[in-house]
């Protein structure tokens, strides 16, 4: 738009003589200022109204909003009023920048959004309606939101969606909820490619992102899209269509499909949320601190043979009999046992649970600590918080892998006694594993395998991110 317009002093500081578009920008020619198209999320006439006045109005001018960088990987809204009193000229620059803004292809214009009511002190509702809702409604997206009545309702009603009509899903809760949210999206996908959903060794992709709304107690998912816990930041990266293709893992047993799903733990990890979710009616924070507590003064190691195939270099493609060789074993006993197709950033270990995997690198790490005494393992975990490297101990082994088999030690070598002391956990036959946050109890082996950026989830590359402090305060 050539023709100098927008011309009258704006409520804010700043003035706008004469503006024009350059590229993609808007361009104020007196000052030198410039508002990226691409920074900008929503254009609206703005006029002036009488309270409880709903249409109408004197036009005042045309306010732009856009998606600002604040400090620490925080993002936020700001509104730029542009004034001017020509309908014509208002008209003409709403429009146009109209048109620039639905050319932006990966921004939703639609979204299935589900709430879980339950999560950490029970106020994703209120951070939906408050904080992230509005934001929506600004950016003229489109919702149908289902706010969760027990566990697995997603799951129930992602089975039956038609996800064509929407852009997106949106999931606001703690790292169990986006768990149950991202598996069903990947069944559902499977069940319309007409896919045996038992045994799945080649998935197909998600067919829509996942954009996660952080209300939870530990965040792991939202920490490691966005770098903060911060409700608003991640509506933001959701409106404006930050897309991060991310390695997804299938978790099966010898017969069916557990779970899709992007980290795992298998002993202290999995045991400390099996105390914590038998504690549910304590306060969030406090159950997971005495849960943590406890199960550390319980220290107990799990029996188990983990067998693992390394990352192939795709190029080399050995034939089948040579990938049977290259299957590795290590049996022993295992304080804690980690499978991390993503970092798996939180405030406890802001560098992640997992520093050395890529959000979609193709690979897994497997990290299998030994057992080892009380005072070394807490050595390893206080590190996790801290910029050393919490790998460095003889009892901690790495791994870099595409396929891992966990076989918990099948009952009989041991007598009864000193089997239930090795096993508490087992004591029904099953063991508990923590998969994303939420419990699952399996006796048999369990299989898991990563598959290269099955899924788009809203948020930036964990490398771009700025680094945090920790802020855990239970060791
Ligand atoms: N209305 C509901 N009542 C009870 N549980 C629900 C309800 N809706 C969903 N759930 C289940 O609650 C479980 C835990 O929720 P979520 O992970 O969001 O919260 P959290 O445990 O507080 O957070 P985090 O996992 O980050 O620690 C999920 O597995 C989900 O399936």
């Amino acid at each position: 738009i050539r023709k100098p317009s927008l011309s009258v002093p704006a409520p804010e500081v700043r003035v706008w003589n004469c503006l024009k578009y350059v590229g993609n920008c808007v361009v104020s020619q007196a000052q030198e200022e410039t508002i990226e198209m691409k920074d900008v999320f929503s254009v609206k006439l703005k006029r002036r109204r009488f309270v409880g006045q709903k249409k109408g109005g004197t036009l005042l001018g045309i306010t732009v909003f856009k998606c600002l960088h604040k400090e620490e990987n925080k993002l936020t809204d700001y509104a730029v009023h542009l004034n001017n009193l020509s309908e014509d000229h208002c008209h003409l620059w709403f429009r146009h920048l109209k048109e620039i803004l639905n050319g932006f292809q990966n921004r939703p214009k639609s979204l299935k959004v589900f709430v879980n009511p339950s999560s950490h002190r029970r106020e994703a509702t209120h951070v939906y309606y408050d904080q992230v809702a509005p934001l929506f409604k600004l950016a003229d997206i489109k919702t149908d939101v289902t706010v969760t009545e027990y566990e697995g309702h997603a799951l129930s009603v992602l089975k039956e969606c038609d996800l064509q009509a929407f852009d997106g899903v949106v999931c606001v809760g703690g790292d169990g909820s986006v768990s149950e949210v991202a598996h069903g999206l990947l069944l559902k996908a499977q069940i319309d490619a007409g896919k045996d959903t038992d045994y799945i060794p080649t998935p197909v992709r998600a067919p829509v992102p996942l954009g996660v709304i952080p209300a939870g107690t530990t965040n792991i998912l939202a920490y490691t899209l966005y770098g903060i816990k911060h409700a608003v930041t991640a509506t933001l990266h959701i409106i404006m269509g930050h897309i991060q293709p991310v390695d997804v893992c299938t978790f099966s047993t010898p017969s069916k499909l557990l779970r899709f799903g992007f980290s795992a733990m298998f002993g202290f990890g999995a045991r400390t949320l099996a105390l914590a979710e038998k504690h549910r009616w304590m306060p969030s924070n406090q159950r997971k601190d005495f849960a943590f507590i406890k199960t550390l003064a319980d220290l107990k190691p799990e029996e188990c043979e983990l067998s693992f195939l390394p990352l192939q270099i795709p190029h080399e493609d050995p034939p089948e009999n040579d990938i049977k060789d290259q299957w590795h074993k290590i049996q022993g006993h295992f304080l804690n046992v980690s499978i991390m197709a993503i970092p798996c950033l939180c405030s406890m270990a802001p560098r992640g649970l997992a520093p050395n995997t890529r959000l979609n690198n193709g690979s897994m790490a497997l990290i299998a600590v030994q057992n080892t005494s009380r005072t070394e393992f807490i050595k390893h975990l206080k590190r996790y918080a801290s910029m050393k490297n919490q790998f460095n101990f003889p009892f901690v082994e790495t791994y870099t892998v595409q396929e891992v088999k966990v076989q918990p030690r099948l009952k009989g070598g041991l007598d009864a006694k000193e089997d239930t002391c090795l096993n508490a956990a087992s004591a029904e036959g099953s063991h508990p594993w923590n998969i994303d946050g939420d419990l699952m109890k399996e006796a048999s082996e369990v299989h898991v395998r990563v598959h290269p950026q099955l899924i788009n989830l809203y948020g930036v590359n964990t490398d771009d991110l700025e680094s945090s402090q920790a802020t855990c305060n239970c060791i």
